[in-house]
């Protein structure tokens, strides 16, 4: 046992095996959060570790799906800094790339839901100490119109809200920036009729969120029973979405509480399609994605995913 005055054990003690790991970072230096300083610290770290590893920035969108779907990557990892929507990116990307790596994640974003699903450390010591144990998960996902997601695909307010957001607005004031646009939106909109089909059963509602994990919009859980780490996707279905309802659904939201709300429904499914008469305003995993309809499924397929 080391005496309790000596250093801890370096990162070059804590994976000998590293030296065989080729490790590729691929940043987005424009996600909310995004923290060059800290991303230098895990490079030292698992440099010191022996990793053969680099680093590439991306200068555009798009550029994280074209690395992920490369063929001749020759990584045995392939470390995704930056939000959700990155992290769909890869996944996206993987789909093209019948040699994927194992996906890890350097967690920034402006809500970033799956560092919340995972539990991923902050501190680069620990992110480092992650990617150097390697001990992996498998990553489910769904498929919204042929597309994968990570964490969740919607119709309604919030898909409204998140394809009005001013991109300047997110990056300056990040959360605050949602609820801002929320409440502008919200004084103007004229709601829409959803029809939700559920495995052949049809719901009417006015927002609907097909999430494959608990959480949404930071750490907020919207299905306890769920989890990215295991198959199956659920359907939250909201009756109403006017101000009074929206305020409601909100507050019981902050608390954890939506599920149970009154004026909400949450079924597990197999397959649903959200409908409506005039097109309603789509979004995955915190990026826009058209409108409806849109047709759900669970991938049957699945990624490796890094864990603490
Ligand atoms: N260099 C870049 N310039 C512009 N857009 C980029 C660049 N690199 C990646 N992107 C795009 O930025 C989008 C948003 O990035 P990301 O999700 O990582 O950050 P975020 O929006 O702040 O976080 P979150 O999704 O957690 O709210 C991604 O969908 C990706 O396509």
């Amino acid at each position: 046992m080391r005496p309790f005055w000596s250093l801890p054990p370096s990162f070059a003690d804590l994976a000998p095996e590293a030296k065989d790991k080729r490790i590729l970072i691929v940043a987005n230096p424009t996600s909310g959060g995004y923290r060059p300083k800290n991303l230098e610290k895990i490079l030292g770290y698992l440099k010191e570790a022996g990793c053969q590893v680099s680093i590439r920035l991306t200068t555009r969108a798009g550029e994280i799906g074209d690395i992920a779907s490369d063929t001749n990557l020759a990584v045995n990892l392939l470390v995704i800094a930056g939000g959700d929507g990155s992290v769909n990116e890869a996944l996206t990307g993987f789909q093209n790339n019948a040699a994927a790596p194992d996906l890890a994640v350097i967690p920034s974003g402006t809500a970033n839901v799956l560092a919340h699903e995972l539990g991923l450390p902050k501190r680069p010591a620990a992110i480092a100490r992650a990617i150097l144990n390697h001990r992996t998960q498998p990553l489910h996902f769904g498929l919204a119109n042929g597309r994968p997601f990570v964490l969740m695909a919607s119709a309604g307010f919030d898909a409204e809200v998140v394809h009005g957001i001013p991109l300047a607005l997110k990056r300056k004031f990040g959360k605050l920036a949602y609820v801002y646009t929320a409440l502008k939106i919200g004084m103007t909109r004229r709601s829409s009729d959803l029809t939700i089909d559920v495995d052949g059963e049809h719901l009417t509602g006015k927002l609907a969120v097909a999430t494959n994990g608990r959480f949404y919009g930071g750490p907020f859980v919207v299905c306890p029973n769920a989890s990215v780490t295991t198959q199956g996707l659920h359907v939250l279905v909201l009756k109403k979405d006017d101000p009074v309802s929206a305020l409601r659904f909100g507050i019981a939201l902050m608390v954890g509480r939506v599920h149970k709300a009154k004026g909400v429904t949450v079924t597990a499914f197999k397959k649903a399609r959200f409908l409506a008469a005039n097109p309603v305003a789509a979004q995955i995993d915190g990026d826009p994605f058209g409108a409806t309809p849109v047709i759900l499924e669970a991938a049957q397929d699945n990624l490796t995913i890094v864990v603490p």
